[in-house]
């Protein structure tokens, strides 16, 4: 069975289709990209595929057993420190007490925390170190499938590509599948397996591109490449850099 199925998703807010048709699946162990326009869905799906919304049709099927969310925003308690923010997800996901410790410095470890960063507030921390205990926080209920929701779009390009780094190096560790939200079609050639292209409109995916080798295995020369490769000769990348294309209708 693959970690997550996604069959005839549709969906609408107050009346205005929003996605229709969409078929997606991810096996297990795959990190697939999905890229589109803004305003083509996206943020909708992810929050469906991960039971945050309910779809208006379709069905979804679930492989994996435990599943985590990062977004743009951090999204952490201002008033409890990394490491016991970190500790509230263990808490939440039913950790028992004892074993929390070893956890939080399993977690540390996989998103590259220093122990002093661990007893920082988020105040006290940098944009990327409130974004490696949002990672932490995650991997900390060893998740066998993780959603990501545009992540790293806030970061500047150094930063951003540390976090991809961690990010291939924690799923090459702790092997969890994942589905990643991105503009970036550099992001999503360095991350994924896949890469599957939402429709303008969300009217289903408009194709899929497996990409060759495991994830970190591509060079930089090789990411620029095939970007260029894919938006200068592949129609199917030809309106994933539109903008609102949903507001000119
Ligand atoms: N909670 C909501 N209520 C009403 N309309 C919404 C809601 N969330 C999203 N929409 C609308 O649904 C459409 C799809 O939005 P969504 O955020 O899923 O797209 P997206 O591809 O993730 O966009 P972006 O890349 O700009 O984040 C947009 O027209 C948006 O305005």
């Amino acid at each position: 069975m693959n970690a997550l199925t996604l069959e005839r998703i549709g969906h609408a807010y107050f009346g205005q289709a929003v996605l229709a048709d969409i078929h997606l699946e991810v096996g297990r162990g795959e990190v697939v990209a999905l890229v589109g326009p803004s305003g083509s869905g996206k943020s909708t799906l992810i929050q469906i595929a991960a039971g945050l919304v309910d779809a208006r049709e379709g069905r979804i099927r679930r492989g994996f057993s435990r599943q985590a969310m990062i977004f743009q925003e951090p999204n952490l308690m201002p008033w409890a420190t990394a490491r016991e923010n970190i500790g509230f997800a263990l808490r939440r996901a039913g950790v028992a007490r004892r074993d929390r410790q070893a956890r939080i410095e399993e977690a540390a470890w996989l998103a590259e925390l220093e122990g002093d960063d661990l007893g920082k507030y988020p105040v006290e921390l940098s944009g990327g170190m409130r974004q490696r205990v949002a990672i932490a926080r995650a991997l900390a209920v060893r998740p066998d499938f993780i959603f990501f929701d545009e992540p790293f779009t806030a970061l500047d390009v150094a930063l951003k590509r540390r976090m991809q780094d961690l990010v291939i190096g924690a799923a090459r560790e702790a092997h969890f599948a994942a589905l990643f939200i991105t503009h970036d079609l550099m992001e999503a050639i360095r991350i994924a397996h896949r890469i599957a292209v939402l429709d303008v409109r969300g009217r289903g995916i408009a194709g899929v591109r497996a990409l060759e080798g495991g994830t970190g295995d591509r060079n930089e020369a090789e990411i620029f490449a095939l970007r260029q490769r894919f938006l200068e000769t592949d129609p199917l990348f030809r309106h994933i850099h539109d903008v609102d294309e949903r507001k000119r209708r």
